[in-house]
């Protein structure tokens, strides 16, 4: 890329979140991830340099190097900056206009673009990759809430309510993180199910590198060459079933491509739960390192706060807004067992706590590419698996992390029966194993 021969017209929207808005080269397989900031706040633009060292020192530990593509920043003209935010301004969905596109340090950060998988070979069938924003997979232990219902209904489950109650959709999604983190085949045949009912913002589909939003029957129509190889049995069932079924056996293990196993190949080889090299469960794993859930934590956040204004200087010893290197990840991860009442066992807390809630809010990138086989043996597929959005969340987000919790679980705990029941899970309790079918 040379960036000094930067042109808008060669890059197009591709789709943005909260805090980043993304587009790709039209011709190249690489896309440019720019920092938006609210409208307001112009004086103060983000650190971009500490998102790439976060992802790749941090994270990238954590998760496996093989999942992460840190990307590196770039720093482009400013005039090109501001005609491309001009030229695609109109594509952004009118509920993401809250913020603005900086345009004003000229760094972004270039990716790869993980929706447009280098291919070795011409295929008959485009690639489509799946993107999978899956949230918190697991409940609080008893111990640390003050509220028994945490521990029932995940809390996922619960901000659906909260979500519906305030607007921000105007259906409740039946998705439940627990179901597709459980390894459970049937679970995770569900979590995928309710994901395609009701994508929101945790299910999207991209086919030749755009995302296609589409509803329910003309996904599986999208689907169904990338999975229905080994039989003829095209319906949803079976497409779901082989979703799962890659999901399960997600691992990369050298970091490249790898074949699907065969359709009749066990999921469960003689063992429950996620294969401990898949990307779920390094994801999962990551977020556990929340051990105290928010309300065990605060008091910790408030013992550092306290620390800080006493000793402003130990704001840059204890790397409260990093580096991010590797003394970083040391600290969180020699964290002593027990709270033996020092600002150090409180820091590393806070910092397990804040990489925990990156891991919770992270996406998975799935790439299905078909394989031309020679002689009359079905299609074959590679795939790969990457994680998105690595961002580290700052330090002072720890009490409106604490406010949000309040109110989804009042909210919860008001209306929850209120809403209508799911057309399958009679009970709302995230610890069901099964679901009737
Ligand atoms: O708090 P949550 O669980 O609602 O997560 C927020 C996400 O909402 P979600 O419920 O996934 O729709 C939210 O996503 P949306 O804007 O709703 O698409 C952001 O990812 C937000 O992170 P950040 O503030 O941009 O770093 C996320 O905030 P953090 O909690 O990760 O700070
Ligand atoms: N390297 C990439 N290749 C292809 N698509 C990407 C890439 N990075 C991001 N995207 C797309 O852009 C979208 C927005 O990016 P990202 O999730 O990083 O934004 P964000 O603002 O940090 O999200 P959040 O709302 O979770 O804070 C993603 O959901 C994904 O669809």
């Amino acid at each position: 890329m040379e960036l000094d021969k930067m042109d808008e017209n060669d890059w197009k929207y591709h789709g943005e979140g909260n805090k980043s808005l993304v587009v790709s080269h039209v011709q190249h397989p690489r896309v440019l991830r720019l920092l938006k900031y609210p409208a307001e706040d112009s004086e103060n633009p983000p650190q971009i340099q500490n998102i790439v060292d976060f992802s790749s020192n941090v994270m990238s530990s954590l998760l496996g190097e093989k999942f992460i593509h840190s990307g590196e920043v770039v720093k482009l003209p400013l005039e090109f900056v501001r005609q491309l935010s001009i030229k695609v301004q109109h594509q952004r969905p009118a509920w993401r206009c809250d913020k603005v596109m900086d345009i004003y340090s000229g760094c972004a950060l270039c990716l790869p673009n993980l929706t447009s998988p280098a291919l070795h070979q011409p295929t008959h069938t485009p690639p489509l990759c799946i993107e999978i924003k899956p949230k918190c997979g697991f409940l609080p232990s008893p111990k640390h809430v003050s509220k028994d219902i945490k521990t029932k209904v995940c809390r996922y489950c619960m901000h659906q309510h909260y979500k519906v109650a305030n607007g921000k959709w105007k259906r409740r999604s039946f998705y439940c993180p627990l179901d597709l983190f459980s390894g459970n085949r049937q679970r995770m045949h569900f979590a995928i199910k309710h994901l395609i009912e009701e994508p929101q913002n945790n299910f999207k589909v991209f086919k030749e590198g755009s995302d296609e939003s589409p509803d329910m029957n003309s996904l599986l129509h999208h689907l169904r060459p990338y999975f229905l190889h080994a039989n003829n049995r095209i319906n949803s069932h079976v497409t779901r079933f082989a979703m799962v079924r890659t999901f399960l056996f997600f691992s990369g293990a050298d970091g490249t491509d790898c074949d699907l196993p065969p359709l009749n190949t066990s999921v469960f080889p003689g063992s429950r739960g996620l294969p401990s090299d898949s990307v779920l469960f390094r994801i999962l794993q990551t977020q556990m390192l929340d051990t105290l859930d928010i309300e065990g934590l605060y008091p910790l956040y408030r013992q550092v706060e306290q620390h800080l204004q006493d000793f402003p200087k130990e704001r840059t010893r204890l790397q409260i807004e990093g580096p991010y290197n590797e003394a970083f990840l040391e600290k969180l991860q020699k964290c002593p067992a027990e709270d033996d009442g020092s600002v150090e066992y409180a820091v590393a807390k806070v910092h397990q706590y804040r990489v925990a809630m990156t891991a919770k809010d992270c996406s998975i990138m799935v790439a299905l590419v078909q394989r031309q086989l020679r002689d009359f043996r079905p299609p074959a597929f590679s795939y790969s698996a990457s994680i998105l959005d690595l961002d580290p969340k700052p330090f002072d987000s720890i009490p409106r992390q604490l406010r949000l919790d309040q109110k989804i679980v009042t909210c919860y705990l008001r209306t929850g029966g209120a809403l209508p029941k799911g057309p399958v899970r009679e009970k709302e309790d995230c610890t069901l194993l099964f679901h009737p079918m």
